[in-house]
């Protein structure tokens, strides 16, 4: 699948069942033809996403007076990537990019676990920069990211930063190419099913033979990255045992006791579900969010083949008939096309709205406007919760408080009480004293 030094030239399949970004030290290389392209040595591979089982080596929190990210990165990264960087307005580094950039930097592998939005894209890509050879035309680093979405968030990112700042033109840069195959959603939703991308699966098949294929190659280096690694020491132990990373790869483990973020505010409302409508209605009109998420369960196979609409067909024609807001009504489902996915999702991050979707919006998505996010169905596990509510409170340093806001049944609490205990955190329980007159 990827090759390197002394290798025959090989082929990356474009076709397993993950996203790739490829990155590439030449504004002008061809890419090949569409399924298959030859990735020369030495290359950096990333991988992005939430792997079930996993390792250790905890960290402190970050402190006030940590280093800038160029004081860190400086001789490692290149000035205009730098530069560049504080353009965009990274200046001060997120905890997990001060704990992580030292040892990625010397070339350690490691696993990135931190809360969601905490900054591990910037982390990895500051790394895939500093070991590129922008004279080169090759591929060079490999991110593979769980959906298509989040591989088209990942791509803007690097292109963001690989983007000549003021004063550099005519300093070589390096191609961001995104090879983001599916998008059809049958493969994501089996994604959001198994969770992760480390199970025993069919689909994790291609994944972990990439991982291992190369792993005696010492010029690689390998990135993990997620917000949940659930049996971290078992999943750090099988990175080592399975040859995925090297020996001494470094399990850099933010916030180990806080696995939610502390700048969300978590709630819910009980209600019938003949109520619930009208109850997230009230609930959009007395919060007012500057842009917000609703939440709604899968359609069940049941409800399908008795031709029912979706919830979130539902969903959508009620509030665009009843909801006085200004937010625009979105809707991002797991049967539109990917055009129209991707249409949803700039438009939520530039100008705010309120969109309402299926899990699809869940993994890593980077929505930063998001104030408020509503369960309008509980999600299946905490770890599902977990990824809901770290669609909000995404700006760091940001002392804004988010909310979370579950609408339950009276026999759903225990559920709610459930994710409350294993990923630590309250709710309030909300009242909502109109409703019930
Ligand atoms: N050092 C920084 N300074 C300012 N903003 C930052 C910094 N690092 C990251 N950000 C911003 O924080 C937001 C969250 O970052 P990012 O998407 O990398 O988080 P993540 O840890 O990958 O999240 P998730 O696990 O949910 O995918 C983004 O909008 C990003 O631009």
């Amino acid at each position: 699948m990827v090759c390197f030094r002394g290798a025959p030239a090989c082929v990356v399949p474009c076709r397993p069942s993950i996203s790739n970004i490829l990155l590439y030290s030449s504004r002008n290389l061809s890419p090949g033809p569409a399924n298959a392209v030859s990735l020369p040595s030495p290359f950096l591979f990333s991988l992005f996403s939430a792997p079930k089982d996993s390792p250790v080596l905890s960290c402190r929190a970050h402190t006030a007076a940590a280093p800038t990210l160029r004081e860190i990165c400086s001789g490692s990264v290149p000035e205009h990537i730098l530069q560049r960087a504080e353009e965009i307005g990274y200046v001060v580094p997120t905890a997990v990019q001060h704990q992580s950039l030292p040892l990625l930097l010397s070339g350690r592998d490691c696993i990135l676990h931190a809360q969601t939005g905490s900054g591990k894209t910037l982390a990895y890509l500051l790394l895939v920069f500093s070991a590129l050879d922008f004279n080169r035309s090759a591929v060079q680093a490999l991110i593979v990211v769980p959906t298509r979405e989040l591989g088209m968030q990942v791509t803007k990112v690097a292109r963001g930063l690989a983007t000549m700042p003021k004063g550099c033109e005519g300093t070589r840069t390096c191609t961001v190419m995104a090879l983001l195959d599916g998008g059809m959603l049958k493969r994501h939703r089996s994604w959001l099913k198994v969770d992760f991308m480390f199970n025993s699966s069919k689909q994790v098949h291609l994944l972990r033979k990439l991982l291992t294929s190369y792993s005696a190659i010492s010029s690689r280096q390998t990135i993990l990255a997620s917000a949940t690694i659930p049996q971290h020491n078992r999943f750090v132990h099988d990175c080592v045992q399975q040859k995925w990373t090297k020996n001494d790869v470094v399990h850099v483990h933010v916030n180990p006791v806080e696995p939610m973020p502390s700048n969300l505010c978590h709630k819910f409302v009980i209600c019938s579900k003949k109520e619930r409508l009208r109850t997230l209605l009230y609930l959009l009109q007395k919060d007012m969010p500057k842009s917000g998420i609703v939440f709604v369960g899968e359609q069940s196979e049941k409800s399908k083949k008795l031709g029912q609409p979706p919830s979130t067909t539902l969903i959508i024609e009620f509030l665009r008939a009843s909801y006085m807001g200004c937010l625009e009504v979105i809707l991002l489902e797991e049967e539109m096309n990917f055009n129209a996915r991707a249409t949803s999702f700039s438009e939520l991050r530039e100008r705010g709205c309120l969109l309402v979707s299926t899990d699809i919006a869940s993994r890593g998505f980077d929505l930063p406007q998001t104030t408020h996010i509503y369960n309008f169905d509980l999600p299946r596990s905490a770890v599902d919760y977990l990824h809901r509510a770290g669609r909000t409170g995404r700006i760091p340093f940001s002392k804004d408080k988010c909310s979370v806001t579950s609408l339950i049944t009276k026999e759903e609490r225990f559920v709610l009480q459930r994710f409350e205990n294993e990923l630590m955190f309250q709710s309030e329980e909300l009242v909502l004293e109109s409703l019930t007159n």
